[in-house]
């Protein structure tokens, strides 16, 4: 089957969204587009910093709106949109190490005195956004050093979407998978030729005309594989196959969004700084990301692809069912997750309730 000329596009818009973020992980520099504009990228994290930084009497750097309110920097750009990437100035000579300092939430209580900088309105607000979502996109810390070009790999800003597309997903693959809750189970995989993640979808016990009960769970690598007393992953998995086996039927979906989309490694610099005092919610915001930043798109789309548009939805969190009943799915009932507190997590599932709505 040919595509058409908008899905060609799309393509081609994925492809180099792909590219660029291919490139943010090896260190490389990009250029992001808007508004026939090129902003020219180094990320921090990986980048070689030093020769970026070598002889340079001024250095511009990127970062994220809730790093500069950390850095008390927002308050310079009265006009400014809150949730807008800032730029900053610092004079030279500047080390690897001042920039990481500034731009790594984790080390504050090792360098608690930055500054001072010039923070700056920024000349192309569309190109930063999209970098910043690059970056999450990435797993990276959301930072670069502004740089002069040119990049191998130009991204334009729009690009990000057609990247993130959820109407990209196909089912690739299905087989039976029976399970410790149930021998009577299906798994099904799926891809997507914008993105490189996997997802997966259960299917346990007897597919019937009734509503199944069904579970979003979004992968956690140290509670679903480790056993981690941190939070209530690991139970919640188990405990939703015990239910969907005493149900009719029930379907997991095992959506690749570790650390509510943020990636592993800054997951666990988010535990870093919980391990500084700050909860969950906060180092989110402290590392530059949304406090949840997972698209439940996707969890729709692998629903339409099984054919399934009503749903029993396993869930405590109020953003799933908007999620999904905006994509189209209805959700005809919500059914409570509860699992016991220990020490280790109840701080976090405190936090879940007061901070994000979570109910019990
Ligand atoms: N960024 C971040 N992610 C976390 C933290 N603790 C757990 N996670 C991630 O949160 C996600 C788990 O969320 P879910 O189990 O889908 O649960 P939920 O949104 O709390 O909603 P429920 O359906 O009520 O369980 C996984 O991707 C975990 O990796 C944390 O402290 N920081
Ligand atoms: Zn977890």
């Amino acid at each position: 089957m040919n595509d058409s000329p908008q899905d060609e596009a799309k393509k081609v818009a994925a492809r180099r969204a792909a590219r660029a973020i291919d490139a943010l992980r090896r260190g490389w520099l990009i250029g992001v587009k808007a508004n026939g504009e090129i902003l020219n990228l180094l990320p921090v994290e990986t980048g070689d910093l030093d020769s970026s930084l070598a002889d340079k009497d001024q250095v511009s750097l990127l970062i994220s709106a809730s790093r500069a309110d950390t850095l008390k920097l927002l308050n310079q750009l009265a006009a400014a949109d809150p949730l807008l990437p800032v730029q900053i100035t610092l004079d030279g000579p500047v080390t690897a190490e001042e920039v990481i300092a500034i731009v790594d939430p984790v080390l504050d209580m090792r360098h608690p005195m930055k500054g001072p900088f010039r923070s700056e309105a920024l000349n192309n607000p569309v190109a930063a956004k999209a970098a910043m979502e690059l970056a999450r996109h990435g797993g990276l810390l959301p930072a670069f050093i502004i740089t002069d070009g040119p990049a191998e790999d130009l991204v334009m800003a729009s690009d990000v979407a057609a990247y993130a597309d959820s109407s990209a997903l196909i089912m690739s693959a299905h087989a039976k998978l029976p399970v410790a809750a149930n021998a009577n189970a299906h798994i099904y995989g799926f891809r997507s030729d914008a993105d490189a993640t996997d997802h997966i979808a259960l299917v346990v016990g007897e597919r019937d005309d009734s509503t199944p009960v069904v579970r979003l769970h979004s992968e956690c690598l140290t509670g679903d594989v480790l056993g981690s007393l941190k939070c209530d992953c690991g139970p919640q998995l188990h405990s939703a196959l015990d239910q969907m086996s005493e149900a009719k039927w029930g379907v997991l979906l095992y959506l690749r969004q570790e650390g509510r989309g943020i990636g592993l490694i800054n997951k666990l610099r988010a535990y870093a700084l919980q391990d500084q005092g700050f909860d969950t919610v906060d180092a989110n915001q402290r590392l530059g990301f949304a406090i949840d930043a997972r698209d439940f798109g996707i969890a729709a789309r692998m629903l339409e692809l099984l054919g399934i548009a009503n749903v029993k939805l396993l869930t405590n969190n109020p953003e799933k069912v908007e999620g999904l009943e905006r994509c189209g799915i209805a959700v005809e009932e919500r059914l409570p997750v509860k699992i016991a507190a220990n020490p280790h997590n109840e701080f976090y599932l405190d936090t879940k309730r007061d901070r994000t709505g979570h109910k019990l």
